[in-house]
């Protein structure tokens, strides 16, 4: 496989290029009887589109998705799922300057060495919008794990460079609960990040992304464990630096007689193992943090070389974001639910009964966005 295409059973292939004409997904594997429409797809790219605020990448973008194939009256057919999304705010002009350099930091360099050649205009495919196409994929896992097994997840951005967020409410969003910050911390947090703009610079984050309701038994044993393939999932999402799972990195610190979650007759006592044991959904909460790195095509100038290896100074233009975490909550999202369908039909595969009540004794604990 050309690397293109994720799952094994329930498969996303993606195409297209930040400035091509379109982007856009081919989704095999969904079950026949799925009701769908362009509405239960959108409000997911709305919540990842460009261009929303400013503190986000200005292009413009309405990110309206097309349902090409697969559904017939109104419900999935079986057959593949070809979904497109068109571009309309390209300006490719303004990315002449990383037409023969390499920006520090993006995936430039890495693309001319492999390839030879190199769509420069912005990103190319190695820009985040082929994320809208991950985005459209995983509304259509979203639905279908809600139906099944009432499955919600859910992802925040936790921490901004060394500012943590404090979250004090929350509401509903498209059915999902969507934590609130507290009003004077929203201010700060605006401020800060518009010091970032000023400083021509850019700023990494945190996001942790919670599993409800995922049924017990999803994943396999040794090599394409639901933790292995969900750290697989989110690495494949631009500029994701680290992922823990469960206690992840705190686990170092931890003796043996404070991570083993204990069982009781009543349920388990705590979740250190983030709802995955041995590589199989445990029916607790999936709990996932992500490292999200700083955008790398920011004003400031920066040492590089050309494609002929010369050295040069290099400021780059255009529109990014200047903190891409603050987008990457709905891709996050996308990738885990395509992950946990593949697995309950993977599952269905092998003929084994997936648990749609969750066991008593895998009762979710309460979401908490900063654990
Ligand atoms: C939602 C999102 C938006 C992004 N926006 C930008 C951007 O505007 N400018 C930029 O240089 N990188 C941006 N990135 C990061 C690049 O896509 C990423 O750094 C690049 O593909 C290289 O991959 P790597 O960082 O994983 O090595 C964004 C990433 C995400 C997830
Ligand atoms: C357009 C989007 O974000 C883009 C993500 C991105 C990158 O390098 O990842 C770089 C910028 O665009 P370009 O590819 O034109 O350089 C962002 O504007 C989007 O997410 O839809």
């Amino acid at each position: 496989m050309a690397g293109n295409t994720f799952g094994q059973v329930f498969t996303v292939t993606t195409f297209g290029e930040s400035h091509g004409v379109a982007l856009g997904c081919v989704i095999d594997g969904c079950p026949p009887g799925l009701p769908l429409s362009e509405a239960d797809i959108q409000p997911e790219l709305d919540r990842r589109k460009p261009g929303t605020n400013r503190h986000v990448t200005q292009r413009r973008e309405a990110d309206c998705v097309e349902i090409l194939s697969g559904v017939f009256e109104g419900k999935t057919t079986g057959t593949p799922i070809g979904l497109l999304i068109r571009n309309t705010d390209q300006r490719s002009k303004d990315y002449s300057d990383i037409a023969q350099s390499f920006r520090p930091g993006h995936a430039d360099y890495t693309y001319w060495h492999k390839y030879g050649i190199r769509d420069y205009r912005g990103g190319g495919r190695s820009s985040a919008r082929e994320t809208a196409a991950r985005v459209a994929a995983g509304a259509i896992a979203k639905k279908w794990l809600r139906e099944h097994f009432n499955t919600e997840i859910i992802a925040h951005v936790t921490q901004i460079g060394e500012k943590s967020i404090a979250f004090e409410s929350y509401t509903y969003i498209n059915d999902n609960p969507f934590f609130v910050a507290n009003h004077s911390q929203i201010e700060e947090l605006e401020q800060y990040m518009d010091s970032i703009r000023k400083a021509c610079d850019s700023i990494g984050a945190k996001l942790h992304i919670t599993a409800r309701h995922v049924p017990v038994g999803l994943g396999e044993p040794v090599f394409d464990r639901l933790d292995a393939d969900i750290a697989h999932a989110m690495m494949s999402i631009n500029a994701v630096k680290g992922i823990e799972i469960g206690a992840g990195f705190d686990s170092i610190c931890q003796k043996g007689s404070e991570h083993g979650d204990e069982l009781t007759p009543d349920g388990f006592l705590s979740n250190n193992a983030g709802g995955i044991l041995g590589g199989i959904s445990s029916g607790q909460d999936i709990h996932i943090n992500l490292a999200i790195k700083p955008t790398s095509s920011i004003a400031t100038p920066r040492h590089s070389i050309d494609i002929h290896g010369k050295p040069v100074i290099l400021a780059t233009h255009g529109r990014h974001d200047p903190c891409v975490g603050l987008r990457a909550a709905p891709i996050a999202e996308a990738m885990l639910a395509l992950v946990l369908m593949d697995h309950a039909l993977r599952q269905r595969a092998q003929n084994t009964d997936i648990r749609v009540e969750t066991p008593e004794i895998a009762r979710h604990h309460p979401i908490a966005p900063n654990t």
